[in-house]
């Protein structure tokens, strides 16, 4: 399956960055209960990259990924998708950049409990404004791409974890984003299965030229991905 046909082939050896983050605060509440979630944080992923978001519990990853997803502004600083500060857009703009360009994955899922894994797919893409008569084709190659095909008619209590994981990736992947966060995507599955949804992710990047920015306290898949970045008390303080 080629999700990504219309997207140029990578031709410069130091690619553009796909996402940037400047000087991003993030507090939640005011005065002595104000907590400071991001003080600062930079960081420029290019694209066609698997990165990973390290550090400690309360660091600021999720803070920092939902930032990336346009899923909430930052107090201070600008974030930019392709080059455009998407910070200043209004929510109707950002809305559309998630349903067109982002995918998002969560650690537990999310998926609809009484829904098969195909029809969980589909009901992303019609959230997304897809038309139906693009919608089978596309949740059926995006469950054969996480190996799924055979299992799409499965609700999730009869999957396994790393299948309802695949699964949530296969919808978030479906309508063909560039760019896709995932917050701990394998904090509930056992190490074979972690391996299993690590390996969709490669493939998603080497083959489809997909970037993806994942978060996770796992020294193994630390090893997998091309880039590290460790976020300290709200700012990066080292990338490998
Ligand atoms: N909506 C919120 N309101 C108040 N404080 C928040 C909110 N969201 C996050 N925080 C605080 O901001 C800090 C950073 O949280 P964040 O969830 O980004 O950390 P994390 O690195 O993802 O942690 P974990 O590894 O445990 O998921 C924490 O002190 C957290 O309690």
């Amino acid at each position: 399956m080629r999700l990504m046909l219309e997207m140029p082939s990578r031709m410069a050896e130091e690619p553009e960055p796909i996402i940037q983050a400047r000087g991003i605060t993030r507090t939640f509440g005011k005065g002595s209960g104000a907590v400071h979630a991001l003080r600062g944080a930079d960081l420029s992923i290019a694209s066609g990259r698997l990165v990973a978001l390290k550090g400690r519990s309360g660091s600021g990853k999720t803070t920092l990924l939902n930032m990336l997803g346009s899923l909430d502004r930052p107090t201070e600083g600008a974030i930019y998708f392709k080059g455009k500060d998407i910070t200043s857009w209004t929510d109707r703009q950002r809305n559309e950049l998630r349903r067109k360009d982002l995918g998002l994955i969560f650690q537990s899922f999310a998926l609809v409990p009484f829904m098969s894994a195909y029809e969980n797919v589909e009901f992303g893409l019609r959230i997304a404004g897809i038309p139906a008569s693009e919608r089978r084709q596309a949740a059926e190659q995006a469950l054969e791409f996480v190996g799924l095909k055979a299992r799409m008619k499965h609700r999730p209590f009869e999957m396994s974890g790393g299948e309802q994981q695949r699964t949530a990736i296969a919808r978030a992947i479906a309508h063909r984003p560039s760019l896709l966060l995932a917050d701990e995507p394998t904090a509930e599955l056992d190490s074979r299965m972690g391996l299993q949804v690590m390996k969709v992710f490669k493939d998603l990047v080497q083959g489809e030229g997909m970037t993806i920015i994942l978060t996770t306290h796992d020294p193994a898949i630390m090893e997998i991905v091309d880039q590290v970045f460790a976020l300290e008390d709200g700012r990066i303080v080292e990338e490998e």
